[in-house]
């Protein structure tokens, strides 16, 4: 049976932490590129997309325009037997993904490398959402609270989300959607920045 997934998606004013190197519109486009990538690789797994977008998304899957704040929006949805996957995921694979639709447990967690939480499974309706600030320490704690089982899914291809300059230095060398030509054709190119790759753009 399709796994149900949530994917949020700022359709408004996306990946303001790249603002140094994108402009408004550049972002949204990186955006939409990566929720592009996150959707084919979601419908690989065996997944059943619905974007949660917090306005009109020209996109080929199904779209709930809801402009609540990102956890009230997924809370009113958030059915047993659904995933929620974030549309930033540009490594995310079908091979990953269908691990996580396939882990037991009430709540799945999938660890985004910042504390955020950037894939999980919930088979329990007293589990809720708590984005923002480190959810994936209060998703334990909530998850824990509820009486929940809890499985922690650590997966690489699942724990970066695009956040910042230097995530995209891990998009252009591990991705294998769209996203990485987006980037070269934008002039994005790696940098070694001390000890860390980063990204330099040429405009
Ligand atoms: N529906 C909905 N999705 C959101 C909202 N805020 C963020 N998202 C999505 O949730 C995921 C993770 O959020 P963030 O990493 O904060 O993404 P972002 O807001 O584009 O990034 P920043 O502007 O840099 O904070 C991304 O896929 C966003 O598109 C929201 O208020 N509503
Ligand atoms: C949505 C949020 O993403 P972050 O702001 O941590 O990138 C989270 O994972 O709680």
């Amino acid at each position: 049976m399709a796994m149900r997934t949530l994917i949020p998606f700022d359709a408004t004013d996306p990946k303001t932490r790249l603002s140094s190197l994108f402009a408004p519109d550049e972002r949204r486009e990186l955006a939409a590129v990566m929720l592009g990538d996150v959707l084919d690789a979601v419908r690989a797994a065996g997944g059943d997309p619905l974007v949660v977008a917090t306005g009109d998304v020209d996109i080929d899957a199904p779209v709930a325009v809801d402009d609540r704040p990102l956890s009230d929006a997924v809370n009113a949805r958030l059915d047993p037997d659904t995933a929620v996957v974030m549309a930033d995921l540009a490594l995310a694979t079908p091979r990953a993904l269908r691990a996580l639709f396939a882990a037991s447990g009430d709540v799945v967690l999938a660890p985004g490398l910042g504390g955020g939480t950037n894939a999980l499974v919930v088979r329990d309706d007293d589990f809720g959402v708590d984005y923002h600030g480190a959810s994936y320490r209060d998703h334990l704690r909530n998850a824990a609270a509820a009486g929940c089982s809890i499985r922690e899914f650590d997966a690489t291809r699942l724990a970066l989300d695009v956040d910042e300059r230097a995530d995209l230095a891990d998009v252009l060398l591990r991705g294998e959607g769209r996203t990485p030509g987006w980037l070269r054709d934008a002039g994005v190119a790696l940098a070694t920045d001390g000890g860390r790759t980063s990204v330099t753009r040429k405009r």
